[in-house]
């Protein structure tokens, strides 16, 4: 079912100025503090009222300043979890589910929260506060809550956020387990970590600055940053300016470097992730340079390594094993030309 979004708010020093569409799947929507990425939600979900624009669901306006449209939040049919739950203290599990079901008959509920309680498996929990409720738990409930009420899109506003480090992995799965098999809609899902998003979802909707900036498939998100701004939010360590451009090779810093891609005017930088540059005893392939070694930071198997080929400074992300190969043999660095992306 088509999510249409095309949307402006303006707050003094901040602009809401988003425009697209998705139709299906499960899409992160990922950005760095405060772009935009939970103001969308509350749009969507009619909490913000929009200065322009319009918002539909599956050909269903819910928003159009065209013909002063404002579909009320609880006829909206959308599913808004919230970072901290947002589940009524006071109430039990049953209750704190039956809430959004005023409208139905006694009969009708008692069916409709059993299932959605077994559903999210917290039978056996169902007359407990949330205060008696461990994280997980508190989320399935805030999810059940809103799975009742058979919304048509589910917006989830970093869900994972207010959990421990060391739960939040198998959570995570489980929960995007129960959503995958009890949900057939779109599903925007805000996060700002791209492992998060990239474990979790289908598609990924970058933002910057109140804008969407990059959509697509999420590889192709993260291998093909289209701009700097969204290479630096997926995470790409290594972003250089490009001083010249031929026909196939560009120069950056001194550097000459053949790229696979078509080369464009507009195309200011280039980039390479540091998982994809590979240190290599062979001289002879293009894009294979000597290097300066500067540090090496280790984790628990993988190593950053950080070298310099003229003036540029490069970060490589290697398994620790490696490590010590790069340090005992005469090794080039290679940048693979299918690798290496261009950027506006
Ligand atoms: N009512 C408001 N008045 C003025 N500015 C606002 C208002 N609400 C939000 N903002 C600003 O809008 C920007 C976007 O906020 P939003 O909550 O959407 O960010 P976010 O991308 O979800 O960030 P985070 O990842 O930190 O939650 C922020 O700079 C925020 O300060």
């Amino acid at each position: 079912m088509m999510l249409e979004v095309k949307i402006n708010k303006a707050f003094g020093n901040f602009n809401l100025n988003v425009d697209f569409r998705v139709e299906k799947g499960i899409i992160g929507i990922l950005g760095p503090s405060g772009c935009g990425k939970s103001l969308t939600l509350q749009a969507i979900a009619g909490l913000l009222k929009p200065d322009k624009g319009k918002i539909a669901i599956g050909g269903r306006t819910l928003f159009d300043t065209e013909n002063n449209t404002n579909v009320p939040t609880r006829k909206r049919k959308v599913g808004y979890v919230f970072q901290n739950y947002a589940l009524f203290p006071h109430l039990t599990v049953l209750e704190n589910v039956n809430f959004g079901l005023e409208h139905l008959s006694k009969q009708e509920k008692k069916e409709k929260v059993a299932a959605i309680i077994n559903t999210v498996q917290l039978q056996g929990l169902e007359n407990r506060f949330p205060i008696q409720l461990s994280g997980g738990q508190q989320q399935r409930v805030a999810l059940a809550r809103t799975l009742v009420t058979e919304p048509e899109i589910l917006l989830l506003d970093e869900p994972f956020s207010a959990l421990d480090q060391h739960v939040k992995k198998r959570l995570e799965l489980e929960l995007l387990d129960i959503i995958k098999q009890n949900f057939t809609g779109v599903v925007l899902f805000v996060t700002h970590n791209i492992e998060e998003a990239y474990r979790l979802c289908d598609y990924i909707c970058l933002y910057d600055k109140g804008t969407n900036i990059q959509f697509g498939e999420k590889s192709e998100v993260l291998q093909r940053p289209t701009s700097k701004a969204s290479a630096q939010i997926v995470g790409c360590e290594n972003i250089f300016e490009i001083n010249q451009a031929e026909k196939s090779s560009i120069v950056a810093n001194g550097l000459k470097l053949q790229v696979n891609s078509v080369i464009q005017t507009e195309k200011k930088y280039v980039g390479i992730h540091s998982h994809d540059a590979i240190f290599t005893s062979n001289k002879y392939e293009d894009n294979t340079y000597q290097y300066k070694l500067n540090s090496i930071v280790n984790s628990i198997d993988r190593s950053i390594v950080s070298v310099s080929i003229n003036e540029l400074d490069f970060k490589v992300n290697v398994p620790k094993s490696q490590v010590t190969k790069i340090l005992n043999e005469n090794s080039y660095l290679y940048l693979p030309p299918d690798k290496l992306f261009l950027m506006h």
